[in-house]
């Protein structure tokens, strides 16, 4: 098997004691297999940041089981969902959330110095990624000193410095412009080139059709996926727009 995640009849239900529920996800059985670059899409309040966070170890499930790498993280003490936490995943937000009065390289640097690196690993490992991500010359500058765009980049950075198994990322476009937001999709493209995995959320057909894969989430649950295969990336994009098109034409019935 070469699932990276394999998720079994996940549900969430907040305010699961109170006289009105949410049903945030509802019975959800999803795998990606090592190597996929796939996107989750749907309507505002459908699930897909509660999918995440219950992907990325950042909220429980009321129900249901979430494999990461074939690990069983049910299974998983607080310490041990810590370790696994740091060694395979990394998260990418909207925002790029840096600390502000910290340097681009000590914020890159920052996870490694909490796990006791070597001053030594760290460097090595926080030049390599910042060469890889192309941001080398704004290592001495503050985030105040880059644009949305640069700091992106450095949060992507911060992200993949300990080479997590997946990336997972929510929104990582919401906040740039069209033209930053292509240069993030081509970043994570050659990310993914490189081997890592990647799980993202957008609303944006055209950033989506970056992936192999989109699913489509409405209501807790998965109603629909498309799948790139050997599609150019236009025909691609015309097939998530009419999927999610299709979706919105069924609500207004
Ligand atoms: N902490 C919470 N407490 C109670 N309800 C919540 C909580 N977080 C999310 N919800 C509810 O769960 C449902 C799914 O929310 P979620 O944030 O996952 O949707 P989403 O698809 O990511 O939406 P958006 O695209 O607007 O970000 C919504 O009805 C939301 O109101």
């Amino acid at each position: 098997m070469n699932s990276i995640i394999e998720i079994k009849n996940l549900s969430k239900i907040y305010d699961e004691v109170l006289s009105h529920p949410t049903f945030a996800l509802k019975n959800i059985d999803f795998s990606m297999e090592k190597g996929e670059f796939v996107c989750i899409m749907g309507p505002s309040g459908a699930g897909k940041t509660t999918l995440l966070n219950c992907i990325s170890l950042t909220d429980t499930p009321s129900q249901g089981n979430v494999q990461l790498d074939g690990q069983d993280v049910h299974s998983l003490s607080s310490r041990e969902l810590t370790k696994l936490r740091y060694q395979k995943l990394g998260l990418v937000f909207q925002k790029a959330n840096l600390l502000h009065y910290l340097t681009i390289y000590e914020n890159i640097a920052f996870p490694l110095t909490l796990f006791n690196e070597k001053t030594k690993d760290i460097d090595d490992k926080v030049q390599q990624v910042a060469r890889n991500v192309g941001i080398e010359e704004l290592l001495k500058k503050y985030p105040f000193e880059c644009s949305g765009g640069q700091n992106q980049r450095a949060g992507i950075c911060r992200a993949i410095v300990n080479n997590p198994s997946i990336l997972i990322a929510d929104e990582p476009t919401g906040n740039l412009d069209s033209e930053n937001s292509h240069e993030i999709m081509r970043l994570f493209q050659s990310l993914n080139n490189q081997g890592m995995s990647i799980l993202m959320v957008t609303h944006d057909p055209m950033i989506a059709s970056y992936s192999h894969r989109v699913i489509y989430i409405k209501d807790g649950e998965i109603k629909m996926e498309v799948s790139r295969e050997n599609k150019t990336q236009n025909e691609y994009f015309y097939e998530i727009v009419k999927m999610n098109s299709k979706e919105s034409l069924i609500i207004m019935e």
